[in-house]
């Protein structure tokens, strides 16, 4: 088990890391618009590991973007922390993404020139600041910890895939940020070293209080997660506490019969428009 030694500033107890309330994202105007989000409030409580799924196009990482500050949306508001976001310029945006979120990519997104421990400190670094004592200690028990200690000088393509997203992992907690933000962190990897990163990754949210949300297509994934929230169409439509696999499993294969049913109604509407048009 890991115990933190660097002094950590939390989001205020029982506050939510990263909120937002009424998010609509419309990409394109006039009948070609695409509504990607539809009036979306979320709350992420602290110190857990929650999973966004949903069938795909359903607007979850679109979600996530709009939470990250990468994306604003066309209405709504978003908050990291205490903090909204949706009033920031790109500078301070920037700044408050690099010190209180840490991201975990599908495709680890590390430095291929730099070696581990380069790339786990790399946010000191783009945020302008060397790490403190205290702070390298914790990089170290983080690299213990994620068993990477003996692999420190190597780079990314000398290690395997699920080494890499450690590292990935490392670096993301390496500034103890308030929100980890995971986006199908297991979707490049096989099912042993995926089982692996969810349990590290859940195993970050128990035992050192880290916030974590994660985006999935995987039932066996979003089971590590202590809340499931589902979207479809752009909407929160459901959500489980601590839920089973098979749970997850099931609202998925309902939520994916009800996108289909819908696109395909839509597809016959549209048919339908085009046939009566040729006939006039
Ligand atoms: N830049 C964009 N321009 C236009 N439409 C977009 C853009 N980004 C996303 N969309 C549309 O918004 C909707 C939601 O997309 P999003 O990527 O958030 O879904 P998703 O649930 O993450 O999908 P997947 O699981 O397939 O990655 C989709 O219909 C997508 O085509």
């Amino acid at each position: 088990m890991i115990t933190a030694t660097t002094p950590h500033t939390p989001a205020a107890p029982n506050e939510p890391v990263a909120r937002v309330e009424r998010v609509t994202k419309r990409y394109g105007e006039g009948p070609g618009a695409v509504v990607a989000l539809d009036d979306v409030s979320l709350a992420i409580a602290p110190g857990r590991l929650t999973a966004v799924m949903g069938p795909s196009g359903s607007g979850k990482s679109t979600l996530m973007h709009v939470m990250a500050g990468l994306d604003t949306p066309t209405s709504g508001r978003a908050w990291i922390g205490g903090t909204e976001i949706t009033t920031l310029g790109d500078e301070d945006l920037t700044a408050i993404r690099r010190r209180q979120v840490g991201f975990v990519f599908q495709a680890f997104n590390l430095v291929p020139t730099m070696d581990v421990l380069g790339n786990v400190y790399l946010p000191f670094e783009l945020d302008d600041h060397m790490a403190t004592d205290q702070q390298r200690a914790w990089v170290h028990q983080l690299v213990d910890r994620l068993g990477l200690a003996d692999r420190l000088a190597h780079r990314p393509g000398e290690l395997s895939g699920g080494q890499q997203q450690r590292v990935a992992i490392a670096r993301a907690l390496a500034t103890r940020p308030d929100l980890v933000l995971a986006d199908e962190p297991t979707g490049n990897l096989d099912s042993r070293s995926g089982a692996e990163v969810l349990a590290l990754l859940a195993d970050a949210a128990d035992t050192l209080g880290q916030s974590i949300v994660m985006v999935t297509h995987d039932a066996a994934a979003a089971a590590h997660a202590s809340r499931v929230v589902f979207i479809a169409d752009g909407r929160l439509v459901h959500e489980l506490a601590t839920p089973t696999r098979a749970e997850i499993a099931e609202v998925m294969l309902h939520l994916e019969e009800s996108a289909a049913a819908r696109a395909a109604h839509r597809a016959a509407g549209r048919h339908g428009r085009l046939g009566r048009e040729r006939v006039a």
